[in-house]
């Protein structure tokens, strides 16, 4: 196996970069231009192999998509568009693509069947499959729907009342594609608020959707209609870099075209709990749009911090970054109520744990979290591993930048999932 030398010892980082696109509403991009009538023209769309997984798919579903000059132009044909796939739907690494997308196959009257890779393989699916049967859905897998491989037989659905019984933008979202086709009303009550996307993205498309504290709600039979998307940069791809520009002495970093919803910017938050040096510029000039920004951010003198309860959900993407960040950070970090870390690429508690062990950091697995005591230099002088998860492939590079000895790093292939330009950006930097 290849190993990928990484850059250790960096004494700053300075510059600009602008952040490539979100990868939860390029997908949605992709999904929504697929199931509207015409064409959809995304701007800044995510060239990460998660999303040309979902490109892939809705192709094999019969619609036209076109890359053309740094645009992704999707010719929908509404729902009823969508034709019965020849072959297998691969979903490759991607939970966000193989979850949604249930929710559209499974109100279209054809057999389609589901396939992803080896972690892909080990993430639980009932989640989803449990609260479709409820629609009518007929969905099977391996161990009782909860594995991939999936079939499934699409058929008319009516709307159903779902609690979520864990904080999943996922699975709310895949019901809300059910809802749209079915008959009836369907309403979903979520325990913590998760990021709103959809809900933003079924209203750009001129559907309707009624959003009241904890619950959501849509009419079944809407139709919706094309429109143009600008994909903001993803806020959990820059929190690679806001933690890099936090934690590598003589730093100023500007990062450019940042998302900044507040469902997702749980990481801000926790920055300035600990005291970070930033600044944010709002550069979001249409209010019904996804807000927009730029952050600038600084070498910082940092304290420890309790990461838990309603903002889990608004950085679930971002806890390894911020477990390296506590580990710059005086006193004793908590993150918990955070099991969902277990159910993603990898356990991320597991990984997050023992990759920074092995570079010299004190941090211990909780049941739902981690603990981390600092401030500890990082030492470095081993082998880390990705283990094939993108989000720490990418934590272990920013940590061996603040390492003193060699660091090598197992499977960086992963990183191109979501950010297939991590390195070139982190260099320019140098
Ligand atoms: O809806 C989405 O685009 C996502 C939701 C989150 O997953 P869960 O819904 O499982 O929390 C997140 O971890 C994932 O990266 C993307
Ligand atoms: C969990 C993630 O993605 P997904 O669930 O789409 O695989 C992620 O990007 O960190």
């Amino acid at each position: 196996m290849e190993l990928k030398n990484l850059q250790t010892g960096l004494s700053n980082l300075r510059g600009e970069i602008s952040i490539p696109g979100d990868k939860s509403i390029s997908h949605r991009s992709i999904m929504f231009g697929a199931i509207a009538e015409g064409k959809t023209v995304v701007a800044n769309f995510l060239l990460g192999e998660d999303c040309l997984s979902t490109i892939e798919c809705f192709r094999k579903l019969g619609v036209q998509i076109e890359q053309k000059d740094g645009e992704v132009i999707v010719h929908g044909k509404g729902f009823d568009g969508l034709m019965e796939p020849s072959d297998i739907l691969d979903v490759g690494n991607s939970g966000t693509t193989i979850r949604l997308i249930m929710g559209i196959l499974s109100g279209r009257p054809f057999h389609s069947v589901l396939l992803g890779d080896e972690s892909i393989a080990k993430r639980p699916m009932t989640r989803v499959t449990k609260p479709l049967a409820q629609f009518g859905a007929v969905i099977n897998g391996r161990n009782n729907g909860e594995f991939t491989p999936l079939s499934v037989a699409g058929r008319q659905l009516k709307g159903a009342v779902y609690e979520l019984p864990v904080a999943s933008a996922q699975v709310k979202s895949a019901l809300l594609f059910a809802g749209l086709q079915a008959e009836g009303k369907t309403t979903i009550i979520e325990p913590e608020k998760t990021r709103d996307h959809t809900e933003r993205m079924i209203r750009a498309f001129g559907g309707t959707v009624n959003v009241n504290e904890g619950s959501i709600s849509i009419d079944g039979g809407q139709s919706l209609t094309a429109t143009d998307i600008y994909v903001p940069g993803d806020i959990s791809s820059a929190a690679f870099f806001l933690v890099a520009g936090a934690i590598i002495p003589n730093s100023e970093i500007h990062l450019k075209n940042v998302g900044l919803n507040s469902t997702r910017s749980g990481i801000i938050d926790v920055m300035s709990a600990m005291g970070a040096d930033f600044d944010i510029i709002p550069t979001t000039t249409d209010v019904d749009k996804e807000p927009v920004g730029d952050i600038i951010v600084r070498s910082s003198s940092l304290k420890a911090t309790v990461v838990s309860g309603t903002i889990i959900p608004r950085l679930i993407d971002e806890i390894p970054i911020i477990a390296l960040l506590a580990t710059q950070a005086e006193g004793t970090t908590v993150i918990k109520d955070a099991e969902e870390l277990k159910v993603k690429e990898t356990n991320r508690i597991d990984t997050v744990v023992n990759e920074l062990k092995k570079l010299g950091a004190q941090i211990e697995a909780t049941p739902d979290g981690m603990i981390i005591k600092g401030k500890t230099k990082l030492k470095g002088g081993s082998t880390v591993s990705s283990h094939g998860d993108h989000r720490i492939g990418m934590m272990l590079a920013i940590a061996a930048a603040i390492c003193s000895d060699k660091v090598l790093l197992e499977k960086e292939e992963a990183i191109s999932v979501s950010y297939p330009n991590f390195f070139a950006h982190l260099e320019s930097l140098m």
